[in-house]
Parts: C-alpha cells; sequence; structure tokens
C-alpha cells in the first residue's frame, strides 16, 4: 500500500488542474490516467473541432470578401486543418508534454484504469494507493451511442474519428443536432462536405432558446446543409457505397456517419456502490462542494451539473478550496455556455421556458444584430440575436441568449449581469461603446 494525500482518477481538463494546484500547495498526489493527460478536451474534444471551425470560418469569411471588397478564390483545404490538428494541437495525439508538466509539477502520475477499492483507497497501475484526504473522481464520458438497429456493425464516426480524419468525406450524415453535431457539421459543410443533420427532437440544439434553433437552422441550410427534425431512425446499414440511414418514409445515403447523440458518463466501473454512491441515474449526484460521501469528490462532466470544460475546471477550483481549507463560496449557478457554430450561440441562465417552470414571472425580449449598427456594418455573416429573459419581481436577468459573428464573447457582459444579479436599471444606465455588437444589448430592453 503507498500512501499519498489524495487520488484523482482521471485526468480531464478539472483533474489536471487540480492534480497541479494540489501538487504546488506541498500536497502528494497520485493522478491515474487511463488515456491521455487532459482528457477528450485537448485530443479530441473542444481543441481540435475549435481548430477545424477556426478553419471553417476563415474559409466562409474568405468567401464573404467576395460581397464586401474584391474577388477571392478560395481552395478549401481541409489536409491543412487536419495536419494542424495532428500537430499543433494533439502532436500527434502524444501527451508527453501534458504528462511531463504534471509530474514536473510534483503530482505522481499513474498509467493505468482506477478503481475505488476500499474507503479512500484505489487501485491502479498494479498498486493500491491510500489518500490520506480522499478521492476525486474526474473520469469524464465516452459517446452514447444510441441502439438503432445494424448501428452497432458500422464502421461509424464519434467525434474521435471526426476531428482526427485527415479528409473531408464527400458526403457526412449527422445523427444528432446538439453541439457536436452542429459545429462539425457545419465545419465539414464549409470544407465541400455534403452535409446532413438527423435530429430526434422538434429541432436542433432544444436545450437552447428556439430562436437559436431558427436562426441557426436558417444559416445552415442556407450553407446547402440539409436539417431533418423530428426524425426517427429505422435502421442503419454499410456496404460498398456507405452508409444507408432508413427513415420512417425514405433513406439518407453518405460516405460516412457521425453519431453526435450525447454522453454517457463513466461512473460504472469505478468501484463506487460498495460506498454507498448511486450510480443509476446518468450522472453522480454532488452538493456544492462536489462531495459524493465523505472523502469521496467527483468533478467534471460525471457530476452532471453541465459537460463543459470550464465546468469541470471550475469544479475543480471548488474541491481545491475545501481541500486547502479555503472557503469556496456559493456554487454559480449562471452556467455559461457557448455553440461555436457561425453564428456563435452564447448563453447563461435560464431559458424563457425554463424561468416560467420555475414560476418566475419573465419577461422576454430581442433585439436582432442585423437592424443593430454595427450588425448593419458587418454585412454578410451578421445573423443573430439577443434575447433577454427578466425576472420582473425582482428586475434582474436571468437569462440571456446572444448569438451572432462574435456572440460567445459578447456574452461575457450578460454572463456577469446574470451571475451578479446586477439590477435592470444599472444595466439600463450605463454607456455602450458605439458601434460594438454588444450594443445590442441596450436594444434589448
Ligand atoms: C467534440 C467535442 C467538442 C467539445 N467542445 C467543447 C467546447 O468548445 N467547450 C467546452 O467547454 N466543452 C467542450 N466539450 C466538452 C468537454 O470536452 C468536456 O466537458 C471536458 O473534457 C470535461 O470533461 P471531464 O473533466 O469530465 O473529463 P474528460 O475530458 O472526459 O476526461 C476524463 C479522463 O478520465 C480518464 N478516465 C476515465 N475513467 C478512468 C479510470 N477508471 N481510471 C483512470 N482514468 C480514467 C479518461 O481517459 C479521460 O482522460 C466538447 C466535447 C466534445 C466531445
Ligand atoms: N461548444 C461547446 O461548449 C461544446 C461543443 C461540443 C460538445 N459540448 C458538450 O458535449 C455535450 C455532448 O454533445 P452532444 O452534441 O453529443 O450531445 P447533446 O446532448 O448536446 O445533443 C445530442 C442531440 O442528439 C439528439 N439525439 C439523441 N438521440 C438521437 C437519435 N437516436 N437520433 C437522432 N438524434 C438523437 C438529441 O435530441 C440532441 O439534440 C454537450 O451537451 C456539451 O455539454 C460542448
Amino acid at each position: 500500500m503507498i500512501s499519498c494525500d489524495i487520488v484523482i482518477i482521471g485526468t480531464g481538463p478539472g483533474g489536471e488542474s487540480l492534480a497541479t494546484r494540489l501538487a504546488g500547495e506541498g500536497l502528494d498526489v497520485v493522478a491515474v490516467e487511463a488515456e491521455l493527460v487532459g482528457g477528450e478536451c485537448p485530443y479530441w474534444g473542444c481543441i481540435p473541432s475549435k481548430m477545424m471551425i477556426r478553419a471553417a470560418d476563415a474559409v466562409a469569411e474568405g468567401q464573404r470578401v467576395r460581397r464586401l471588397g474584391g474577388s477571392a478564390e478560395i481552395h478549401p483545404d481541409f489536409s491543412m486543418v487536419a495536419e494542424r490538428i495532428r500537430r499543433e494541437a494533439t502532436s500527434g495525439w502524444d501527451d508527453s508534454a501534458a504528462a511531463d508538466r504534471l509530474t514536473q509539477a510534483g503530482v505522481r502520475l499513474v498509467r493505468g484504469r482506477g478503481v475505488v477499492v476500499g474507503e479512500r483507497t484505489v487501485e491502479a497501475g498494479g498498486e493500491r494507493f491510500s489518500a490520506r484526504r480522499g478521492v476525486v473522481l474526474n473520469t469524464g464520458t465516452a459517446p452514447a451511442v444510441p441502439p438503432i438497429d445494424g448501428l452497432d456493425s458500422t464502421p461509424y464516426w464519434t467525434n474521435r474519428e471526426a476531428v482526427s480524419a485527415m479528409q473531408a468525406p464527400a458526403s457526412l450524415v449527422v445523427i444528432g443536432g446538439g453541439a457536436i453535431g452542429l459545429e462539425l457539421a457545419q465545419a465539414y459543410a464549409r470544407f465541400g462536405t455534403a452535409v446532413t443533420i438527423l435530429e430526434v427532437a422538434g429541432r436542433i440544439l432544444a436545450v437552447e432558446e428556439p430562436e437559436s434553433s431558427d436562426a441557426l437552422r436558417d444559416v445552415l441550410q442556407s450553407e446547402g446543409i440539409t436539417v431533418r427534425e423530428s426524425v426517427s431512425i429505422d435502421r442503419v446499414d454499410h456496404g460498398d457505397d456507405g452508409f444507408t440511414v432508413s427513415l420512417s418514409n425514405d433513406e439518407v445515403r453518405a460516405e460516412r456517419l457521425l453519431v453526435a447523440t450525447g454522453r454517457r458518463a463513466r461512473i460504472h466501473d469505478l468501484g463506487l456502490e460498495e460506498f454507498g454512491v448511486d450510480t443509476s441515474a446518468k450522472n453522480l449526484t454532488v452538493d456544492d462542494d462536489m462531495s459524493l460521501v465523505p472523502g469521496l469528490w467527483a468533478i467534471g462532466d460525471i457530476a452532471g451539473r453541465g459537460q463543459f470544460t470550464h465546468v469541470s475546471m471550475y469544479q475543480a477550483g471548488r474541491v481545491g478550496d475545501v481541500l486547502l481549507g479555503r472557503d469556496p463560496g456559493p456554487y454559480d449557478t449562471s452556467f455559461p455556455r457557448v455553440t461555436f457554430t457561425d453564428p456563435e450561440i452564447g448563453a447563461v441562465g435560464l431559458t424563457e421556458s425554463q424561468a416560467r417552470e420555475r414560476g418566475i414571472d419573465a419577461r422576454t425580449s430581442v433585439s436582432q444584430i442585423p437592424a443593430s449598427s454595427r450588425g448593419f456594418i458587418h454585412g454578410p455573416g451578421n445573423d443573430g440575436f439577443i434575447k433577454l429573459v427578466v425576472d420582473a419581481e425582482r428586475d434582474v436577468i436571468v437569462g440571456a441568449t446572444s448569438a451572432g459573428p462574435t456572440g460567445g464573447e459578447t456574452l461575457s457582459l450578460l454572463a456577469l449581469a446574470v451571475r451578479a444579479e446586477v439590477p435592470l436599471g444599472t444595466l439600463r444606465n450605463m454607456i455602450y461603446p458605439y458601434p460594438t455588437f454588444y450594443r445590442a444589448i441596450e436594444s434589448a430592453w
């Protein structure tokens, strides 16, 4: 039995930053990682997908020159971004640099799968570790693949294949119109792939405001992407001519198929049930300090408070504070998030329907980016809007959406307003620089 202060199972963004911080504070930290140090985000998630999006947006923006300032001939070359992802983002999916950073920070890195085998005790890499302070779980998610007939026996893509492909396929069918499906669908389409999105719900991006779904659907369709909502998929087949997805009345064919239908938390093979942790739900249930039971914490996607890198890192900060004897303060429930399509869909707090479900007397207002001075000046690619959800009783914004060319950045002001419950009167009595995109917030009152 090897003793230490803390064992962290899984080094996603939260686990990695927590391990580094605690080791820096002099704690004896063991981090266990089954795949790559850093988790999904740097190798198969945020970073490579946003690199694809950056390249795809440059292609789209280049084409807009024709409507703004001259002639341009763009020949999209997917191999350039594929190579950039391989070389600059992932070093060929090699985590040596991240592993070295961790060990140089004083963390003991154990390669292998960790399992909780006793109170504050973990088995990993053929050893047993006894952690005086406890164990932090940061095991993340895997793609949730729906039980569609035939799908299992086909060479479908998940996010991993989609961000590590060296060539753009001629055609792609995307099952799932959520964040992953929409971001990658648009990126591939801008490199010339004929894309069809199949969404089972009544609208794409169904977790956000209906206005977000409408704005995005219009843009995607205008770029030649086929968006089909409320579909029911009967089966999937694969042969020499690619994939065939059979729907109720017709079928869709494509060279490649991407499954992007949500994520499944990796919580079932950690031995947690032995210690009174309920693993019957989709995610673990934690308190505001991310504690499951005494001496056991969970952070990141498995903690059920949003599957985002910034959430994972925020939660790591809270556990770090607790372990270092500092008060982490109240949990930030404002929940800012951005879908990095073009237009970017930034959102914070409650949607209108969520606010009403909570019994809030919700007043909403919307302003359109193309109708703002900056949107007008911007011209092509100016789609978007600002939507505010105001608690009429308290006169504060409880939710907001900022869709547009800089929707994610414009969100920052709204995120602060929701987080700090800034009185609407203050936001009204404020000078908004002309002609910024965020002046559209003022017009939305
Ligand atoms: C395509 C894509 C794009 C995304 N884009 C964004 C974005 O733009 N912005 C954003 O905020 N979020 C984005 N996300 C989500 C983001 O990647 C995750 O929320 C983020 O990685 C946080 O996950 P995590 O900390 O829970 O752990 P993960 O990143 O999932 O890492 C968990 C780690 O634990 C390891 N592990 C699992 N089980 C064990 C075990 N038993 N023993 C040892 N190790 C184990 C795994 O190997 C993995 O390395 C995206 C996700 C995808 C798939
Ligand atoms: N920009 C970002 O921050 C970003 C980007 C990508 C992913 N993420 C995170 O990763 C998570 C997972 O992304 P995701 O897109 O896989 O999940 P998601 O839950 O966001 O979307 C999945 C979509 O698939 C649909 N779906 C489910 N089963 C289906 C079926 N059988 N047929 C057709 N459609 C079906 C759902 O209705 C939903 O719209 C996101 O929720 C988000 O938290 C974040």
